[in-house]
């Protein structure tokens, strides 16, 4: 399944991944895999080949071809829809809108002018969901995207986005279903993304060492996450949901969170945006039909979360190794 994406790491400047990538992908094709993970993929698989004739890596990904039929469009759209819920896009393909319920876009504006120029950068993004951004970074000047992430139906999305791709962006773009805790000390990537995992991981400190670890000497971090307001000793630990979201651990103020990734070792930690997350941003669209931001907030006042916690505000922080 990975075979082209593992030429792509041997002859690139990770390859002294091979030393684990290609065993830690065997034991995850035996073991664990998703009960519908093949259902997926046979979606992916019966996706018409077409000519991308159009391809633009803006807010919307697109690729198109203007001889595509009807039949074909009902075709893509039918078996796109057995991959929901979509949540990361939106994507436009071959007349296929994918409205998600995310407007990953909007995250990319409030990032993009700050990462500096990426050319010919070799880039992770650790949680890449759908791999929306990884688009994103191939537009801004990456050589290659790499993106991990345990999120086996957001893997077959990514596939199918980028089977769609013309085969010179095919072989910029990769994914594979790991978690940065599968990660092994890299220290190769020049710049690592990790955009809405920090408040994920049991373990903050531990997961800002191996974002570290991943980087180059210089590389920089880029990382986005939920925020509260207070001080360098403000840290919410909220109870069993945040937002009705049942695995969140740590939402720390900014001067904390720059606090930690000092004490983990990074030099120059900024604060570049933030953001409270409007409705615009995260809401039910007929790919993504289950609940979404307006339900997670107060009905009556929409500045806290349902528990009565500070509405989820987001914070853009870069730093360097
Ligand atoms: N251990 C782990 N290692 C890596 N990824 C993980 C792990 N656990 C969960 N994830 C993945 O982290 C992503 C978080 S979503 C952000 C997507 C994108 N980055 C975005 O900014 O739009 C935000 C949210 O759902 O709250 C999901 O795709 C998980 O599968």
């Amino acid at each position: 399944m990975f075979k082209n994406d593992l030429i792509a790491v041997a002859q690139s400047p990770l390859s002294h991944w091979l030393t684990h990538l290609p065993q830690q992908l065997a034991h995850w094709e035996q073991q664990q895999q998703h009960g519908e993970l093949h259902k997926w993929l046979r979606c992916v698989a019966q996706l018409p080949k077409l000519e991308p004739e159009h391809v633009e890596l803006s807010d919307t990904v697109t690729v198109t071809n203007q001889g595509v039929s009807e039949g074909e469009q009902n075709r893509i759209r039918g078996l796109l829809q057995q991959l929901t819920p979509w949540r990361k896009g939106p994507f436009h393909l071959h007349g296929v809108d994918i409205d998600t319920e995310w407007r990953s876009d909007f995250k990319w504006q409030r990032v993009a002018p700050h990462i500096g120029d990426l050319t010919g950068q070799q880039v992770l993004d650790v949680g890449c969901g759908s791999g929306y951004h990884l688009w994103r970074m191939l537009e801004s000047g990456a050589e290659q995207a790499w993106g991990v992430d345990p999120g086996q139906l957001f893997m077959a999305q990514f596939m199918a986005v980028r089977q769609f791709m013309p085969k010179a962006l095919q072989q910029r773009a990769h994914w594979f279903p790991l978690g940065v805790e599968d990660l092994p000390e890299l220290k190769a990537f020049d710049t690592v993304f990790s955009m809405g995992v920090l408040y994920h991981r049991r373990s903050p400190i531990d997961f800002l060492t191996q974002l570290k670890a991943q980087l180059r000497q210089g590389g920089q971090l880029v990382l986005e996450t939920l925020v509260v307001e207070g001080d360098v000793n403000t840290v919410l630990v909220p109870g069993q949901t945040y937002a009705k979201m049942r695995n969140v651990w740590f939402i720390p103020s900014t001067a904390a969170l720059l606090h930690w990734l000092e004490r983990c070792g990074f030099k120059n930690a900024r604060v570049v945006d933030e953001n409270v997350t409007e409705l615009s941003e995260q809401r039910a669209t007929e790919w993504m039909t289950g609940q979404s931001l307006v339900d997670f907030l107060d009905p009556n006042d929409h500045s806290k979360s349902i528990e009565g916690y500070p509405a989820p505000r987001r914070a853009v922080i870069i730093a360097n190794n």
